[in-house]
């Protein structure tokens, strides 16, 4: 009898590095066939990350880039469509919130082929704020037979929406494990970045911080506010450097270019791949961020995190004091991020062994929610 497949479906960089450890273990088993397809959402920042975590590719769709979101879903659809039908999987996996996660799970649906859903059941309450996100996700989780909530919230999100418990299971978030095992191997090698690096003007002595900013609800004056306050605290702690790998979209590109490319302690980069980033954030004296994974990412290795948005729907770090929610107001985030700097706010790290996101098993627990479905299916009588 020829082993299921399972088909991981992911478009951009944070997907692929969440997937990465569940795709690690399917890899590893011999009755399951692995099947990643990429759908090409984002090219060159997805790229890094498949060549670092050794990602084995099993399709390349060939979706036009830098389209509009509803060009790209119909392009996506048309593709996803021809690839379900030609290999018709066992389960489809899909992550989080992005235009691929909805579209792969949609086609899926088509088809009535099974969808799992990791990163289930997270919400801000507010459907234009993470745009389009937060419906992309409610929409995965409507279309999915299967959810991996990341944390308990998470799961009573899921059960207060009517889904069944039986489809539900807790897991962690796979970041954790992603950023564990990334950590860990700088760790090995006492890995730092080199002279070829676009870190390597960085000084061991002079503190950095660590801000990245992309969100499509932030375009406009948001991501301009962000940049004014980055401006204010660059002139006025000349002693710290502001580390910004700026995301490739042209318009947050022409932003952050255009209101910062002349301080000298203001380094712009290109994106970094993970293994910079990791490297940034356990070096960061704070880390300002309007993205999803890095504040998991910032909170689990126990970093003062200030989140540039008005809405989170990772509320879980909320609870403690290294984390603060300052929105894009310029005043807010300067004068939070200034008394961080000058120790007269002192937010309190998070113990890195104990993040609410996850302890880094994420990926075995669904690893063996999936085995024990796909078991079920066979044990079914054929309706
Ligand atoms: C609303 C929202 O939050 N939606 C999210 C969206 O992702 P995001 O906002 O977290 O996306 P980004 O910020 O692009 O990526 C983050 C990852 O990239 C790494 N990184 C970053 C900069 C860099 O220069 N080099 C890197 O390596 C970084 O460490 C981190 O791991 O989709 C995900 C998938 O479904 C969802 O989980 C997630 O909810």
């Amino acid at each position: 009898m020829s082993k299921p497949s399972v088909a991981l479906v992911v478009g951009t960089r944070p997907e692929a590095i969440k997937i990465a450890p569940l795709a690690h273990r399917l890899r590893g088993r011999d009755d399951i066939e692995l099947q990643l397809c990429i759908t090409g959402q984002h090219q060159e920042m997805l790229e890094q990350v498949l060549e670092l975590f050794e990602l084995p590719v099993a399709a390349r769709l060939p979706v036009p880039q830098g389209s509009s979101l509803t060009r790209l879903t119909s392009e996506m659809m048309r593709e996803l469509d021809g690839y379900f039908h030609e290999t018709s999987p066992a389960l489809v996996v899909v992550h989080g919130d992005t235009c691929t996660c909805f579209v792969a799970s949609l086609a899926a649906f088509h088809l009535q082929l099974p969808v799992a859903h990791v990163e289930a059941g997270l919400r801000s309450g507010n459907r234009h704020s993470p745009w389009p996100e937060e419906n992309y996700r409610r929409m995965a989780d409507t279309l999915a037979e299967l959810h991996l909530a990341p944390t308990p919230a998470a799961r009573d999100t899921l059960l207060a929406e009517g889904l069944p418990a039986s489809r539900i299971r807790v897991t962690g978030n796979t970041v954790v494990d992603a950023l564990l095992w990334m950590k860990q191997r700088i760790d090995d090698h006492r890995w730092r970045p080199d002279h070829t690096s676009p870190l390597a003007c960085l000084q061991p002595e002079r503190r950095h911080v660590l801000i990245t900013s992309h969100r499509r609800e932030s375009h406009g004056n948001g991501l301009q506010s962000i940049c004014r306050a980055v401006a204010r605290l660059a002139s006025r702690h000349t002693d710290v450097d502001f580390v910004f790998p700026v995301h490739l979209n042209p318009t947050v590109q022409q932003a952050v270019y255009g209101e910062l490319k002349h301080y000298r302690n203001v380094i712009l980069t290109a994106p970094l791949d993970y293994r910079h980033l990791v490297w940034l954030m356990m070096h960061a004296e704070l880390i300002l961020t309007d993205s999803g994974g890095i504040q998991e990412e910032a909170v689990t290795l126990g970093k003062p995190l200030l989140i540039l948005r008005d809405t989170t729907e990772r509320p879980e770090a909320l609870a403690n004091e290294g984390t603060r929610l300052v929105g894009t107001n310029p005043d807010a985030i300067y004068e939070c991020a200034h008394n961080v700097l000058e120790s007269r706010l002192e937010l309190a790290p998070t113990d890195p062994s104990s993040s609410p996101y996850g302890d880094g098993q994420a990926a075995r627990r669904i690893e063996s929610f999936i085995v024990e479905w796909l078991a079920g299916r066979t044990r079914r009588p054929a309706s």
